[in-house]
């Protein structure tokens, strides 16, 4: 089974991201890996520590020549603002004569509303914010990121499937219809100052990141990721956990700062009647098309041959810069949040990471589907698939 996890705080020295059951064979390189972090790092409103801080990508194991050897994928992220965070962040005790940096080191006593502070201070019995915050924090999906690029050169390599993201909403502006991006597209979307597709949805949306920026507030918004060239049957309809409905919307809910999760039409399919709620069947080139991919690709749980879509609805930053009312944890005393510095929208940067989520959920079931130890094998049992699915679509 296609298994991850990532290790690793904000400031710390590094995040690591493992990933495991990937077959043998695929071909990624720390470039591929970096390109994925870089995409992640970008857009429209995004806060200074993206311009200072870098990347530093090292696989570390896992990977030969390019090519992944069948065992688990370890990927290093080391982060260049560690030298001043040696000492706060320091695994080793530290004797206090020794700390230098006292003011950085000062205990973070007004958690902030809307972030893990409060509810993580007192879970695991903490005076500081500080180790909450360091693993709550966004910065760890820099290791999903380049988990999800392991996952999407497999997809394409076994399969030829592609992940594409747009942006279709930031703080309630975007336009009225977004439309579908198809994966060539990409460039374009990624050159966009807020990854959308349509332009004129992109210029309400950076209208309205400078509204909140001048107003010291901080934007939401709902992005779409859109998967193509997927086989019908992936995904399971036979028990809750194994649909891949409920697989991604798991996924994407661990993205920090998303609150909802659409596939395809989702709530507006709610508000529909039956006739005009799903998608007829007609004949096709090869076999059989559906009029209308209402549905997001997905029915019974389980992919129905269509692009899948689904949407992520993100809150807006939490750490706004109007700052909000607090309660001091060392005094008991009103006081109003930490604001060091925000970004006012990372609506177009969590696309990315819903990409990398998207991915890997869809490579975990694909190689469930299709299994195999090395990229020949899942592709022979790729084609055999579908070959039968072909002659049983023949009349
Ligand atoms: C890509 C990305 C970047 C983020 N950047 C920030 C940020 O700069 N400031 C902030 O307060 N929250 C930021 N967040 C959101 C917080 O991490 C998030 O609101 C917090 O973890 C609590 O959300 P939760 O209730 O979903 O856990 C970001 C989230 C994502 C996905
Ligand atoms: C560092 C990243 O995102 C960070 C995620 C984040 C948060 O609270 O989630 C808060 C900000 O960091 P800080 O509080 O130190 O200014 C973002 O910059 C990143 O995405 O690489």
């Amino acid at each position: 089974m296609l298994r991850w996890t990532t290790a690793g705080e904000s400031h710390g020295p590094a995040l690591v991201a493992m990933l495991e059951g990937m077959v043998a064979g695929v071909e990624v390189t720390t470039e591929d890996i970096a390109g994925e972090l870089g995409r992640r790092r970008l857009g429209y409103g995004r806060g200074a520590r993206m311009k200072f801080e870098a990347d530093q990508v090292t696989i570390l194991g896992g990977v030969r020549h390019g090519e992944t050897l069948g065992g688990p994928v370890a990927i290093q992220i080391g982060n260049t603002e560690w030298p001043k965070w040696e000492q706060v962040m320091s695994a080793d005790p530290i004797d206090p004569a020794e700390l230098t940096d006292q003011a950085r080191n000062a205990p973070l006593t007004r958690p902030r509303p809307g972030h893990a502070d409060y509810s993580g201070m007192l879970k695991y019995g903490f005076d500081d914010a500080r180790p909450v915050l360091e693993r709550a924090s966004a910065r760890e999906t820099a290791a999903r990121v380049a988990a999800g690029t392991v996952a999407r050169a497999f997809l394409r390599q076994a399969l030829g499937v592609e992940v594409v993201s747009h942006v279709v909403e930031i703080g309630g502006a975007g336009a009225e219809e977004p439309g579908v991006p198809a994966y060539d597209d990409r460039d374009r979307i990624d050159a966009s100052p807020v990854r959308a597709l349509d332009k004129a949805g992109e210029e309400a949306m950076v209208a309205e990141i400078d509204a909140a920026k001048k107003q010291g507030d901080t934007l939401g918004g709902v992005v779409e990721v859109v998967v193509s060239g997927l086989p019908v049957g992936i995904g399971s309809f036979t028990a809750g956990a194994d649909r891949l409905d409920s697989r991604l919307a798991g996924a994407l809910m661990g993205i920090q700062a998303i609150k909802g999760v659409e596939i395809g039409d989702g709530f507006e399919t709610a508000r529909r009647r039956g006739s005009l709620a799903h998608d007829e069947m007609v004949p096709g080139v090869d076999g059989i098309v559906r009029s209308t991919n209402r549905a997001g690709g997905l029915e019974g749980g389980m992919t129905n041959g269509e692009p899948l879509r689904v949407r992520a609805a993100m809150k807006p930053i939490s750490t706004v810069p109007r700052a909000l009312k607090t309660i001091d944890m060392a005094s008991g005393e009103e006081a109003v949040a930490i604001h060091q510095r925000s970004d006012v929208c990372a609506v177009p940067a969590a696309g990315v990471v819903a990409e990398s989520m998207v991915a890997l959920v869809v490579a975990q079931a694909a190689l469930e589907k299709f299994g195999g130890d090395s990229l020949p094998e899942t592709r022979r049992n790729v084609e055999g698939y579908l070959s039968a699915v072909r002659e049983r679509l023949e009349h």
